[in-house]
């Protein structure tokens, strides 16, 4: 009997950790509060897949991740990649953030070894609850050579999608996460079925690896609406941003009162970056709404404000100046 694939679960809690006061209670409890032995003991199908091997790396809900928790996870993961007795690491999260968590591992592990983050939307004391089934699907993802070389993976509902593109688009429902371009596969039964793969540089192709990055800059989301002022940008600024991300209405459109707090902002030496707040996944051109070249703004392409922010993170980490900047948005 051949052994079976070594897949080390990496506990940050969130729902999947969750508890709360009576199974009824789905969305009503306590997030980060079930240990990873637990986790793993709750799901005894997981023996059958994988070997699994269980650490704790914080137990916190997804909101309060910040810029040191992504650098101590990302670390963590890296060296476990590096391991021979490590075939396949799966990262419990909470939803929240879990898109920028798995998108900030795509472009900084250099690794071909599947990684997966995996979530819940029900705490694991709700009734139909949705964490084991999605645990196991992780797991199994992590354990299939088939996951090698996607970047960095989420599994969650049955479904396989690339860290990049995956988006958290509803806080109530198990169909919470959605990728504007489709996910990449199915989970079923144990087996996975792919149908399309990254065309992003990620993980083994990136110019970016963990290793090197000791701080990450601080970088702020501004969100764009009607009635718009320029508090929010000049406040960031004063606090030490190094870059903003404008979370544009429409096609990363800036009103009319921001755009010279924008301007002064780039002279001063900060990153502007032109994402889009919509839901259904944003497209922002270069100079289209406006003029980018000009005013020496970058814009996020398709991706969302709170992935471009990890983008930015990343790029100015490295010394990134705007044209490199917005060759990444366009490579990344
Ligand atoms: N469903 C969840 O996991 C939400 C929770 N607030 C978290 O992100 O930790």
């Amino acid at each position: 009997q051949t052994a079976k694939p070594q897949v080390v679960l990496l506990a940050t809690g969130g729902t999947i950790a969750g508890a709360g006061a009576s199974a009824t209670n789905s969305a009503t409890y306590q997030a980060a509060k079930v240990p990873v032995d637990k986790l793993i003991a709750g799901v005894p199908e997981l023996s059958a897949v994988a070997q699994v091997r269980g650490e704790q790396v914080f137990q916190i809900a997804s909101e309060s991740f910040t810029n040191e928790h992504l650098l101590t996870l990302g670390k963590r993961v890296a060296a476990l990649a590096r391991q021979a007795d490590v075939d396949g690491i799966v990262i419990t999260h909470g939803t929240d953030t879990l898109e920028e968590t798995a998108y900030f591992l795509n472009l900084t592990v250099r690794t071909d070894k599947p990684i997966v983050v995996v979530g819940s939307m029900r705490p694991s004391t709700a009734l139909s609850a949705d964490g084991t089934l999605n645990l196991l699907n992780a797991v199994t993802t992590a354990a299939d050579k088939s996951s090698r070389g996607k970047g960095v993976l989420v599994v969650m509902n049955d479904e396989i999608h690339n860290g990049r593109d995956v988006t958290k688009s509803i806080n109530i429902r198990t169909e919470a996460f959605k990728s504007p371009w489709g996910p990449l596969g199915m989970v079923v039964e144990g087996k996975t079925y792919w149908f399309r793969a990254p065309a992003k540089r990620h993980t083994m192709n990136s110019e970016f690896d963990i290793e090197q990055i000791n701080a990450l800059p601080q970088v702020d989301i501004a969100y764009g609406s009607g009635n718009a002022s320029d508090t929010a940008y000049r406040a960031f600024a004063a606090k030490g941003a190094k870059a903003i991300v404008h979370a544009g209405t429409g096609n990363g459109s800036v009103a009319g009162p921001v755009v010279p707090a924008l301007r002064e902002l780039r002279a001063q030496g900060l990153q502007i970056v032109r994402s889009a707040r919509v839901v259904g996944g944003g497209f922002v051109l270069r100079n289209a709404e406006q003029p980018d070249d000009q005013y020496d703004w970058v814009v996020a392409h398709d991706l969302n404000p709170q992935k471009a922010r990890i983008l930015t993170l990343v790029a100015l980490a490295k010394g990134a100046d705007s044209k490199t900047l917005q060759r990444v948005f366009m490579e990344y």
